[in-house]
């Protein structure tokens, strides 16, 4: 039991800004964030991504002074996505496992520059199908799971050994976690990382995103066969659990705004790093907002990200890393 109005007054605690600092339950700090990173082909190029405002696509000779700047500003990782030039597009997704693709040589790039910084690289094919699903296809389209998940094992082995600390699969495979993991021992790779896009929804706010890789206009029906139904929460629980028992050292919700019950549900249960992804369309909406006078774009992109910390997020991969690092900082 405690006291009552008027012997409590919850707004005593709320009374001055040293108070409401004292009593603050959560924080933002830069090493929260993880500051999802473009490539795309080329020299000496930057290339501002229209869907996603402020928002651009580095050439690997650019990247390293990026990793830098997010290392600067306290951010302790990367992750990075590429935009594979159309004609190394195939159906066999053939690219992915090119020690020598955009992504390999963009982590080189990253770990020469800036060896004090984490680099995620992102496990599916969509970057390199003709067709823009996450994975290998039969002829009516459909994503076969085992087909894939032995290639996205050589893919994330081709990762590793360019140096990526965290490989994370993203593509929603079922087993492909626990396959990775008894590769990547087998490779001698023991200490590279699994962050498992263990809950990633089929969802309509990964617009931007694709066309900053440039598969958006390429897909062919849509990827409901394999990301999960918006409708569900308990099966989110079990996708968890089976990643967490496959090895992924850390999972993850995605997207994020939409889903903070997922990832309140998933931290109260596994009690494992739990990261949530503000995608690119929770992006573009606040930019967008913004931009519209609907609210101030600061104050709505601190007031998001601490939600997730609210919700239990032990971090959080979001295009606006940079901006709210430099706002924490003052
Ligand atoms: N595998 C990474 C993503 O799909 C990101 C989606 C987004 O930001 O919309
Ligand atoms: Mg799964």
């Amino acid at each position: 039991m405690t006291a009552a109005f008027p012997a409590l007054r919850m707004r005593r605690g709320r009374s001055a800004p040293w108070i409401r600092a004292m009593l603050a339950e959560h924080r933002l700090h830069p090493s929260d964030f993880i500051l999802p990173l473009f490539i795309c082909d080329g020299q000496g190029c930057e290339e501002p991504i229209a869907a996603l405002p402020g928002v651009s696509r580095w050439t690997v000779d650019k990247i390293g002074a990026r990793a830098r700047e997010a290392h600067a500003a306290g951010i302790p990782c990367v992750a990075l996505f590429p935009n594979t030039p159309g004609p190394l597009r195939t159906v066999g997704a053939e690219e992915a496992l090119n020690p020598d693709n955009l992504i390999c040589r963009a982590v080189k790039a990253v770990k020469d520059a800036c060896p004090e910084i984490g680099v995620l690289t992102d496990v599916a094919l969509d970057p390199y199908t003709e067709h823009g699903h996450d994975g290998l296809i039969d002829e009516r389209g459909c994503v076969l799971n085992d087909l894939t998940s032995a290639v996205l094992v050589q893919q994330a082995l081709v990762q590793a050994e360019a140096g990526a600390d965290i490989v994370a699969p993203s593509d929603m495979m079922d087993g492909r976690v626990g396959a990775i993991r008894t590769a990547l021992e087998q490779a001698g790779k023991c200490d590279t990382a699994i962050m498992a896009y263990a809950a990633k929804y089929a969802s309509a706010f990964y617009g931007p995103f694709r066309d900053a890789v440039g598969s958006g206009g390429r897909l062919k029906g849509d990827k409901r066969g394999y990301q999960m139904d918006p409708a569900n929460a308990a099966e989110a629980l079990r996708e968890v659990a089976l990643d967490i028992a496959e090895g992924a050292d850390m999972v993850m919700v995605k997207p994020g705004m939409p889903y903070l019950d997922v990832l309140a549900a998933v931290r109260k249960r596994f009690e494992v790093p739990t990261f949530a992804y503000q995608v690119s369309g929770e992006y573009a909406m606040i930019e967008h907002a913004a931009a519209a006078g609907a609210g101030d774009r600061d104050a709505l992109i601190l007031e998001t990200l601490l939600a997730f910390k609210r919700a239990g997020a032990s971090g959080i991969l979001t295009y606006h890393a940079l901006d709210a690092a430099r706002l924490i900082a003052g």
